[in-house]
Parts: structure tokens; sequence; C-alpha cells
């Protein structure tokens, strides 16, 4: 499903002719196969960021190859990756980033806005995830009238609706109480059972890391092995 292959990346700063290279991920080696829960744990600055940034495609590796479902992803254009993009991943964020002009229902069916489906179907597919994630009674609220927990079901909802093989998520707990917390991972349990969602989750959260069927941990930019509560052993 995402194969990452002798991964390396350097950030390049500073002005042109005094650049100074940042190199952040070193050697990285992993897979992720269909179905699973993966969660990726690391210090501040260990590089976790920077790899789910580069397996969506919003930054290219300095050298190495990503293949997500078949698809050599660094040899895709800008254009292409934009589509795949939209195609195969949902984002969940430690802070939303949720639409503040927009309704709820309006934040959930945008992604399908942007792939050119009819309203139609459109409103009927909101509606169905909406009820998925508990928010029916909800999407007329904007974001600004939700609580931490709600806003962050409008944000799993919209990383729902156009079916993506794959969530990636950034702190999805990040912002949320510890009850909250404990709804949201029960979800994100259940849509894997359910649908078979390929999730790859980054945290700093030991709660939220258990969930995985695999908690890969980067330590300065290095992948280390990965621990399998499937299995009860290490492995990348
Ligand atoms: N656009 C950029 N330009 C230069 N350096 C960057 C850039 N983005 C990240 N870095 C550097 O890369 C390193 C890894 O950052 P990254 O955000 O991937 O870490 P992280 O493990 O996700 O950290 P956190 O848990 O704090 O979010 C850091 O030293 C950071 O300063």
């Amino acid at each position: 499903m995402i194969e990452v292959t002798n991964v390396q990346h350097q950030f390049r700063i500073g002005k042109k002719g005094s650049e100074r290279v940042v190199p952040v991920l070193h050697d990285i080696d992993m897979r992720v196969e269909e179905g699973e829960i993966v969660t990726i744990v690391g210090r501040s600055g260990s590089g976790k960021s920077t790899l789910l940034n580069l397996i969506s495609g919003y930054i290219r590796p300095t050298s190495g190859r990503i293949v997500v479902g078949g698809r050599d992803v660094t040899a895709l254009s800008e254009g292409e990756w934009a589509d795949f993009r939209l195609r195969h991943f949902g984002f969940v964020f430690q802070s939303f980033q949720l639409i503040p002009s927009m309704t709820a229902f309006e934040n959930v069916e945008l992604p399908l806005v942007l792939q050119g489906v009819g309203e139609r179907e459109r409103k009927r597919r909101a509606q169905a995830i909406m009820e998925r994630v508990g928010l029916e009674s909800l999407g007329s609220h904007y974001p600004g009238e939700l609580s931490g927990g709600q806003q962050q079901r409008v944000g799993i909802a919209r990383a729902l609706i156009t079916e993506p093989p794959v969530i990636l998520a950034d702190e999805p707990t990040g912002s949320l109480d510890s009850e909250n917390e404990r709804s949201l991972l029960a979800m994100i349990r259940e849509l894997n059972r359910e649908r078979s969602i390929t999730f790859l989750i980054i945290t700093h959260d030991d709660q939220v890391a258990s969930i995985g069927h695999r908690t890969l941990t980067l330590r300065d930019g290095r992948m280390e092995s990965g621990y399998s509560y499937a299995t009860g052993g290490y492995s990348l």
C-alpha cells in the first residue's frame, strides 16, 4: 500500500549563495500494508511531519522512492500529484483546519466539490457520513459553534467523504480532552475494521500510539524498528 525505500530528505534554508543544508531524514525504509493502523512516534523535531508531508507529496524527497497503491509517486508531476492526493488520501489535523465561514455540512462536502461531484450525490454522501460520525443534527453549525471533539468529527467526516484508502493524521487528538480522545480513537478503530481504511497516525501520546497495529519510532531522522502489537515483536 505505502512503500518508502531509502528516502533521505534535507531542507535548504537561508538566502541563495549562503544556503545551509539541514538534513532531516536518513535512510528511511518502511511499509504500510492495506488495512493497517500504523502509528509513528518520536521526539519533537525527529522528522515525523516531514515524513508525512513526503508521503502525501507536499514535499519531494531529496532521494529515494515512495510508492503508494502501486504508483511511484516521486515521479508524478505537480498536477498529477494534486489529483492523486485527492483520490488516495484523507487528512486529519491537530488544529482541525476547518473553514470557519462554512457550516459543518459544507466543510464535509468540500472535497467532493473539488472533485466535481454533482450536488445531489454530494448531499447524499455528506448526509450519510455525518450520520456515521454522529453529527447529523449539527450540520448547520459553523465550526466556531462546535466543541473540539465535534470539530474533529467534522474533520474525520471530511477526510472520509472521498472514500480514500488511506487516512493520514498528524496529532489528531492533540487538541482534545481525554474523553473526546478516547471516543475519537474508538471511532478510528471502528472505521479501520468496517472499511479496511489504512491509517498512518503521528503522535506524541502513548494512548494514541497504542491503537496502532504497529508503532514505528523516529529518532533524529532515522527509523528505529517498530513494535508490532499483533506479533508482540519488533520489525520495520
Ligand atoms: N520547511 C522547512 N525548512 C527547514 N527546516 C525544516 C522545515 N520543516 C521542518 N524543518 C526541520 O526539520 C526537522 C524535523 O521537523 P518535523 O516538523 O518533521 O519534526 P516533527 O517530528 O514532526 O516535530 P513535532 O513533533 O514538533 O511536530 C526540524 O529540525 C525542523 O526544524
